[in-house]
Parts: structure tokens; C-alpha cells; sequence
């Protein structure tokens, strides 16, 4: 894919980001990789989503240094690079504070899988990570943020490619996907099970997970080998 082309999924998905509701201010960005030159396009630091256009977005390459663009990169560039490095199918990356899913983040809690509208997309629980630590956060800070999801992945063997988001806790949601439209998709449907997990258990705080028979079907007849639709 040329980058021209990988600039304008970046641009799109991230002036999607106000009308799914997902942003308050300028508080999120998009990126997308092109995996052949390695090089990311990411939303220019604190630019309002309606002054975005192909020109001002940013060009890094995964040292994080600019290789194209006048302004800032995004402030969360190293958290997308580290998620880049460590996902090698992921095409494209969302951080938002989208109401909902940063509530979990900030309760520190995982969102498990009540229904199956978690089920179409998401593999399982949504994981929340540890806090960050305080040497974390005075070095590296962003980095250490895409360390910490990477390794709540590792740690209790999820597999990134099947549960493409993560809530990272006292801070906000990431999401992934093939490209940034997927990943936003994916941070859509997150925002909207975190606020229906919310609800389902203040109706009934011991709701229970729903059955791995039928999350299997749900997620599987998606996403796995007979999928009517891939998403990896
Ligand atoms: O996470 C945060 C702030 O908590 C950032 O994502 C948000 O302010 C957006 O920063 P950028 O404008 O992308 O640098």
C-alpha cells in the first residue's frame, strides 16, 4: 500500500473519532503502519480532528523520529510504536478516552465477556494492566504504557490477534486491528460493551461470564478458519 493511500485511512478514521463519540477534545489519536517500510502515520499532537488533513499528519519511523511532517506527533506515538513492534499482524492503532472503557481502566478492572456482543469481536475478557510504576512513568512513560499492555498479553497468554484491545489502567483504552478502520471499528465496540458491562451488572452484580460454548460460536463463526468474514 502507498503511503499516500495508508495517510488517508489515518486521516478518516481519526475524524471518525468525534463522530462515534469516542473523543472529548483532542484527546485520542489513530495511527497505521506500512509493515514494508516500517514507517507509521500518526495524528499530529493536540490538532483538532477538523483541522486534520493530509498534510499534517506525521510520519515516523519506529524509532519514533519524524521523517515527515512540520508538527508534533502525538504525545501516545511510542505506545503505538511498542504495540507495532510487539503485534507484528496489527495494522493500525486507536487510543481514545472514551467514557466507558477508561471508567474499567480507571476501576482497574477487566471487562469479561457477558454477551455475545463482546463475543463477535473479542475473544474473551478485554484485559486491564497493572499500574504503571513510578520509574515507569519518569522514564519512558509513553513507552512503558505499550510495555505494559504487551506484557498483560504475554503474561496471561491472551492472544492479541483474537482480543484487539486493552484497557490500561488509571489511563484509557487502545485498540487495535488489521488497519486503522478495523481498529477504530474495534474501539467502537469497546466503548459500547463497557458502558453495557456497566449497566448488566448494576442490574445484577453477580452476572455471570457467558458460556464458552457460546462465545466459541459467536467469535469463531467470525473469526476463526470457517469465518464468513476474516478479520487477520
Ligand atoms: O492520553 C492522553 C492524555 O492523558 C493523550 O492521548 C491525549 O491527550 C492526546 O494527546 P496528543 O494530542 O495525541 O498528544
Amino acid at each position: 500500500m502507498s503511503l499516500k493511500k495508508l495517510k488517508q485511512q489515518v486521516l478518516e478514521a481519526n475524524q471518525a473519532l468525534p463522530a462515534y463519540k469516542l473523543v472529548t477534545f483532542t484527546w485520542g489519536n489513530v495511527s497505521g503502519i506500512d509493515r514494508k517500510s516500517n514507517l507509521v502515520v500518526i495524528k499530529p499532537s493536540g490538532v483538532e480532528y477538523e483541522d486534520l488533513n493530509m498534510d499534517n499528519l506525521v510520519v515516523v519511523n519506529m524509532q519514533g523520529e519524524v521523517v515527515e511532517g512540520s508538527l508534533k506527533p502525538s504525545s501516545d506515538t511510542p505506545t503505538h510504536i511498542e504495540l507495532y513492534k510487539h503485534f507484528p499482524n496489527i495494522g493500525g492503532v486507536v487510543h481514545t478516552h472514551s467514557p466507558w472503557a477508561t471508567s474499567w481502566a480507571q476501576a482497574g478492572k477487566d471487562i469479561e465477556a457477558l454477551g455475545t456482543t463482546q463475543g463477535d469481536y473479542y475473544y474473551g475478557a478485554i484485559p486491564c494492566t497493572r499500574s504503571l510504576k513510578k520509574e515507569e512513568i519518569q522514564e519512558e512513560y509513553e513507552k512503558k504504557t505499550g510495555t505494559v499492555i504487551v506484557e498483560t498479553f504475554q503474561e496471561r497468554g491472551i492472544d492479541p490477534n483474537t482480543v484487539p484491545g486493552a484497557l490500561v489502567r488509571n489511563h484509557a483504552p487502545f485498540n487495535w486491528g488489521k488497519n486503522p478502520e478495523d481498529a477504530l471499528h474495534n474501539a467502537v465496540v469497546l466503548e459500547e460493551v463497557a458502558k453495557m458491562a456497566a449497566a448488566t451488572y448494576q442490574i445484577n452484580p453477580e452476572a455471570e461470564k457467558m458460556d464458552q460454548v457460546l462465545l466459541d460460536k459467536h467469535y469463531l463463526r467470525k473469526h476463526g478458519k470457517d469465518a464468513y468474514y476474516g478479520q487477520y
